[in-house]
């Protein structure tokens, strides 16, 4: 490895872990105390003048560019790099007018104002050197991506996918409460430590613009709401979506909320229902614009789980399930899927709820009369719960003596039990990865792009959507 044994300040680097469009990520440890870190390091201006069309080729110039700079850092300095840290707190209080200056602050400080919540990266500290910044984070060594489609991890544990899914919910509503909109929600972005505890990462196309251009603000084409894809780039630039005319920016928040609905599938079915929400480039999403049944047709879904999504997978974005709704929704859904394992989930006690969708232990709007609370079973599910949190549910179930399930979704005659077996689930399509362009938003014109080519693409190429037999 390039860098292996370069040190920056305390840091010694140990392998690269990550590469993005504008920036390079590294597995590090303090050797002050054997902890471990990622750090990531941004260009100055990467982020600056560059438009949504951008090509991998693009891409793996830019990250070549920031090897060779950091290359030449760590040679004139001896493989030994001491930089100043700079206040966080002087970073987080920047303003727009500041992020003009010093574009790639803005990831960092928008990050840093909501990194206080359990689900969120935390950020230790920023250094600065000549030629780039170096955010030093906590370290995880998974992402939802690879637990998803490599390890199969959620589709025999519907509480797992439960609770992974509110944590990222919780995330984002506290990012939402603070005035931050992430704008590029994958399973990429998405972190995991050992225990299945979820953390969001990557705040560089995050905005505090309610609203943001359609043509600007370009995320991962399977995760980006329509109304940032199907834009007139004529005169009026205004989005036109089965016949709505809407506003001509996008409302950032809105946004996010389809991304939680196309996670939702990527955890329960290990698809991704189309490769662009564009009804004039992607013929799946064509046939779902007019049809939202549709997705009963290509994905394995109970009925109450379609119910949910239709409901986030709204087209007019102003008709999208509100955040909380969704969560409580998932706390007390029974199936999320016809056949298989997930067809029969617990839902959650109301205690379980409230750690997993407030860990900062605010107020929540859980309504005690959607809560079951009939887990007796958790243990042997392969509870996803550290023993505490199942010592809570255990100890109401042991106050619940109404153990019959009780099933939002009649029509589903759930043929899988549910427990150990490996399901029925038909998870050969594979899950891309995003590898399209992505810029980030807004008033501000600041966008970065993304070209990120995975592993997985070629897979999911050659294997392509069953939805494709609808096109025939
Ligand atoms: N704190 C972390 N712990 C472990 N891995 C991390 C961490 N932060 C980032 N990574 C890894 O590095 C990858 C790239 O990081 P990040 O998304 O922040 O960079 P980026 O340049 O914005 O990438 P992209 O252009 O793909 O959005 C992540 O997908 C993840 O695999």
């Amino acid at each position: 490895m390039r860098f292996n044994d370069c040190r920056i300040n305390n840091y010694l680097i140990t392998s690269q872990i990550g590469e993005g469009a504008y920036g390079l990520v590294y597995h590090a440890i303090d050797i002050r105390t054997d902890k471990e870190y990622a750090i990531k390091a941004v260009v100055e201006g990467s982020c600056v003048g560059r438009e949504t069309d951008n090509s991998g080729d693009e891409t793996y110039q830019n990250s070549a560019r920031l090897q060779k700079k950091l290359d030449k850092l760590f040679q004139d300095s001896k493989d030994i790099v001491r930089v100043p840290s700079i206040d966080l707190k002087s970073i987080e209080n920047m303003s727009e007018a500041n992020f003009k200056k010093l574009p790639h602050y803005k990831e960092i400080s928008l990050h840093l104002r909501v990194h206080r919540h359990k689900n969120i990266v935390t950020i230790h500290e920023v250094l600065q050197s000549a030629i780039c910044t170096f955010i030093v984070m906590d370290y995880y060594p998974n992402d939802l991506f690879t637990s998803i489609v490599d390890n199969r991890h959620f589709i025999t544990n519907g509480l797992l996918v439960k609770k992974v899914f509110l944590q990222i919910c919780s995330a984002l509503n506290y990012c939402h409460e603070h005035g931050i909109y992430h704008c590029d929600i994958k399973p990429e972005n998405l972190l995991l430590d050992a225990d299945d505890n979820v953390f969001l990462c990557d705040f560089g196309l995050s905005t505090t613009s309610t609203y943001i251009k359609p043509n600007v603000c370009i995320g991962s084409s399977y995760y980006m709401p329509p109304e940032r894809i199907s834009f007139d780039s004529g005169k009026g630039c205004s989005s036109k979506i089965r016949g709505l005319k809407l506003r001509k920016n996008c409302s950032s928040c809105n946004g996010d909320l389809w991304s939680l609905g196309i996670i939702l599938i990527n955890l329960t079915c290990i698809r991704n229902p189309w490769l662009k929400a564009d009804k004039g480039e992607d013929n799946t999403y064509y046939y779902f614009s007019k049809d939202p049944t549709v997705l009963k047709q290509i994905l394995p879904l109970s009925n109450a789980f379609y119910s949910l999504l239709s409901k986030i997978l709204q087209v007019d974005p102003k008709k999208r399930m509100h955040l909380q709704e969704i969560m409580k929704e998932i706390s007390s859904i029974t199936s999320f899927t016809n056949k298989g394992p997930l067809s029969k989930v617990p839902p959650l006690s109301k205690a379980v709820y409230e750690k997993l969708a407030n860990p900062m232990g605010t107020a929540s709007n859980f309504s005690p009369l959607r809560q079951r609370t009939y887990m007796e079973n958790c243990k042997s599910l392969s509870c996803p719960f550290s023993d505490d949190e199942y010592d809570v549910v255990h100890q109401k179930k042991d106050d619940d003596h109404d153990h019959d399930h009780d099933h939002d979704d009649s029509s589903d005659n759930g043929t899988g039990s549910g427990r150990g077996s490996l399901g029925t689930l038909e998870t050969d399509t594979g899950l891309q990865s995003s590898f399209t362009s992505t810029s980030c938003d807004s008033d501000t014109e600041c966008p970065k792009t993304s070209n990120k080519i995975s592993l997985f693409e070629k897979k999911f190429n050659e294997l392509h959507m069953t939805a494709s037999s609808l096109t025939n």
